[in-house]
């Protein structure tokens, strides 16, 4: 049985002053007094110790859905009051979300939170009213220990009369069921460190506050602890949120940029549910008044008239907002980060990537979410296909285009543009939405585009971003916020580099793996040479974990989480995972293949160092990518030369003899596998043909048996050699130290007995 909840008044309650011509009039029939509550909890009677939050999540549904049964109206009050013209602001404080966590009083009634614009000025209030009705008392009576509760338990009844104390009960209601379940799954599997939001908690929220962001938001923020906006944040916030600006945001990877679209997106669809749901329940209200004796038809006529609407639902709730990303793994992350910052509110989420379920993603489409975050591809798919839900994307109130020049690549681009044709339709709508373009690695001059044009070598890129830019109709007068640094890297990333033969690569990684212990994602610019070395690390014991854009898109995620969850995870990735991702802790990036341009090696090294922490980048320059390798110090630092990372070379011996042995190792399997294959294809061949094939023409392949027994027996040996060589240590208790900006990023332990993770 659902537990009943009630207030904890936090302070005292004020008497509202209403307007003598207020008083007058009908609504307030009756009433004698209105008090407001400023600060407040909400608080389950019965099981007040335990986390609130979870049980409104559950019990919210259930309640509101009974709240409806009875009829009770659903407007929220300020709405109510501001038709009848009593000022909100003069009822309205500004939410101290410090203050909000302390001293708890019970009292009476009724709950509500509210983000109001006012002429591009953002009053944020959290009030509770308390009516007092001195005809009959209408609101249930929660406890009170003053004595001086205004009215007796459980006597909630309707009365038309006092409609106004209805509203109050219900925001209650609603307030109670505002946690959507998706996003409450989203805050369960939050790692530790969180405010818990029943919690005491000093962190001081003011400057987000001062930054136009939503209570419900801060509030979430807070459990986030997260106390300072990034610069990004700090520059688009007000814009986006209070002046309604497009942004065109550039930064360093890491800085925010996430939040700095997702905050003002968020904040635009609370705004406009909060708006209709007022809509709604005023036209709703005015059928209420009509005719007392016709009520109970009109509750029959809206019973009825409910399964009619969720037949035409589709066409009433349009998607509002839509973020276009990348890659798969960006759109999953992405629905996630901000799944925490909404999770006191109850938006949808829906992510619409490739390599997944489409029957699924239909299904969660059926569901009617608010924010969509895809992939173009797969996007595009669904709306060929004509999926209802996306019939209306046109309409979205929001357009975010992140990693706009990845955007622009192939693969994406033809996609893209047909999206961007479709949702561009009308004009109107076009000139009512907000739009977001966001990048770590482009210039956001608006001049940019042209300026580039006279780059020869750039042309076709730039050509395609100038037409992107066009295509997704930015406003006349965007925001731009360049905050790319002069080097495009973040300023916490050390930069480090190795020249080596194309095979001594091998002996620096392991050397590196062994000598460095931490959290290291490693990229290549081949799906052949990431198998390779998978194979090759894990006969060295280093537990790789694969990530490539062939995988299954489930086995990608796993091997996400799995880097995540271990502080010595070792992920060997294509360039699928170079952007955006934002995996904690990553210790070191190392580029295995020099990356082919610049904007590769920024998007990748910017794995580390993200959020202000320090990082380390190495880059394994081989003889034949001398060229690639000039490109990219060209473009991040000016033509200067990395500095060149110290190898203890003594190691080097013990190092060569271990990876050696693991590459013949690899090398005979590889042989024995590659026969095994092609004996089985001619052996299903023929008997898909009805031949019969002689035994021993299959096994010359593979030797005769003398041959096969003696493989066996030198791979068994070769790899017990191995196992025994892992098991000592390269050299015991020396320490290496490689040089980092800031002079704080060090070797963080001694020399590993091995590399096993
Ligand atoms: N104000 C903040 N305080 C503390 N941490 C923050 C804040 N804003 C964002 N973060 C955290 O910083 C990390 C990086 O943020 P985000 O992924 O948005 O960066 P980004 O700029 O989009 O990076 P990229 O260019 O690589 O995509 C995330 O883990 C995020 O949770």
């Amino acid at each position: 049985m659902a537990a009943p909840m009630r207030v904890k008044a936090k302070c005292s309650w004020q008497t509202v002053k209403i307007p003598q011509d207020l008083q007058n009039s009908e609504v307030f029939d009756g009433l004698v007094d209105i008090q407001i509550l400023e600060d407040y909890d909400l608080v389950a009677e019965e099981i007040e110790n335990d986390d609130v939050e979870e049980n409104l999540s559950r019990k919210g549904k259930k309640r509101k859905r009974k709240k409806e049964k009875q009829g009770v109206a659903d407007e929220p009050v300020e709405k109510m009051i501001k038709k009848e013209n009593v000022d909100i602001k003069s009822i309205a404080s500004q939410k101290d979300v410090k203050k909000a966590k302390k001293k708890k009083k019970n009292s009476t009634i009724a709950a509500n939170e509210k983000t109001a614009f006012d002429h591009g000025e953002m009053i944020s209030s959290k009030s509770v009213l308390a009516v007092t009705d001195v005809v009959e008392n209408t609101v249930e009576e929660l406890p009170d220990t003053s004595g001086e509760s205004k009215v007796s338990k459980g006597k909630k009844k309707r009365r038309k009369k006092n409609k106004l104390a209805k509203q109050v009960v219900n925001k209650t209601t609603q307030q109670d069921s505002v946690e959507c379940d998706e996003n409450m799954d989203a805050a369960d599997s939050d790692e530790d460190g969180l405010v818990n939001a029943d919690e005491e908690s000093d962190i001081d929220m003011s400057q987000w506050a001062n930054l136009c962001v939503p209570d419900i938001l801060l509030k979430a923020l807070e459990k986030q602890r997260f106390e300072t906006p990034s610069v990004i944040q700090t520059m688009a916030l007000p814009s986006a949120i209070r002046d309604r600006r497009d942004i065109l945001g550039a930064a360093e990877t890491g800085s925010g940029k996430t939040l700095a679209f997702g905050i003002p997106v968020l904040a635009k669809i609370l705004a406009v549910k909060e708006q209709k749901s007022a809509q709604r329940k005023e036209s709703q209200e005015e059928d209420d008044g009509e005719n007392e004796d016709e009520a109970d038809e009109k509750e029959k006529e809206a019973d009825s008239g409910q399964k009619m609407k969720s037949e035409e639902s589709v066409q009433d709730n349009p998607p509002m907002a839509l973020i276009l990303e990348p890659t798969r793994e960006l759109a999953v992350q992405v629905k996630k980060h901000l799944q925490t910052v909404a999770i006191f509110t109850d938006v949808k989420f829906a992510t619409v990537v490739g390599g997944m379920s489409v029957e699924k993603q239909r299904r969660i489409l059926a569901k009617q979410p608010e924010v969509i975050i895809a992939t173009p591809g797969r996007l595009w798919q669904l709306i060929e296909e004509e999926n209802d839900h996306l019939r209306n994307l046109d309409q979205v109130l929001c357009l975010v285009v992140d990693e706009a020049d990845r955007m622009v690549e192939k693969g994406h681009y033809e996609e893209l543009t047909k999206l961007l044709e479709f949702i561009n339709k009308s004009q109107r709508r076009v000139k009512g939405r907000q739009t977001f373009v966001m990048s770590a690695t482009l210039t956001m001059d608006p001049g940019a585009p042209k300026r580039l044009f006279n780059k020869k070598k750039k042309i076709h890129q730039d050509d395609k971003l100038k037409s992107l830019t066009e295509r997704i109709c930015v406003g006349l007068k965007p925001k731009v916020i360049d905050l790319t640094p002069k080097d495009k890297v973040a300023q916490t990333l050390t930069e480090l580099r190795v020249n080596c033969k194309a095979d001594e690569k091998d002996f620096y990684l392991y050397y590196f793996l062994c000598q460095h212990p931490g959290r290291t994602l490693v990229f290549v610019n081949s799906k052949d040479c990431l198998r390779r070395l998978n194979s090759l690390f894990s006969l060295l014991q280093c537990t790789p974990l694969p990530l490539h854009a062939d995988m299954h898109q489930r086995q990608r995620l796993k091997n996400l989480d799995k880097f995540a969850e271990n502080k010595r995870g070792f992920l060997i990735a294509s360039d699928v995972a170079a952007r955006g991702l934002d995996i904690p802790k990553v210790d070191h990036v190392i580029h295995y293949q020099v990356p082919r341009t610049m904007e590769n090696y920024v998007h990748r090294s910017g794995r580390t160092a993200r959020a202000s922490n320090l990082g380390l980048s190495v880059m394994l320059v081989g003889p034949g990518e001398a060229r690639d390798y000039r490109k990219i110090v060209q473009g991040v630092r000016n033509g200067e030369d990395l500095p060149v990372i110290p190898v203890e070379m003594d190691l080097m011996p013990a190092v060569k003899m271990r990876v050696g042995l693991a590459r013949d190792i690899d090398v005979k399997e590889y042989r024995v596998k590659k026969k095994r294959m092609r004996n089985n294809f001619f052996t299903k061949a023929a008997e898909e043909m009805d031949m019969i094939i002689d035994d021993r023409h299959l096994l010359e392949d593979l030797g005769d048996t003398v041959d096969q027994e003696q493989d066996k027996q030198q791979l068994r040996q070769m790899k017990s050699q191995l196992t025994t060589a892992l098991r000592g240590s390269l050299a015991p208790l020396r320490m290496t130290k490689y040089p980092t900006k800031s002079g704080k990023l060090q070797s963080k332990k001694t020399v590993d007995l091995h590399c096993s993770m």
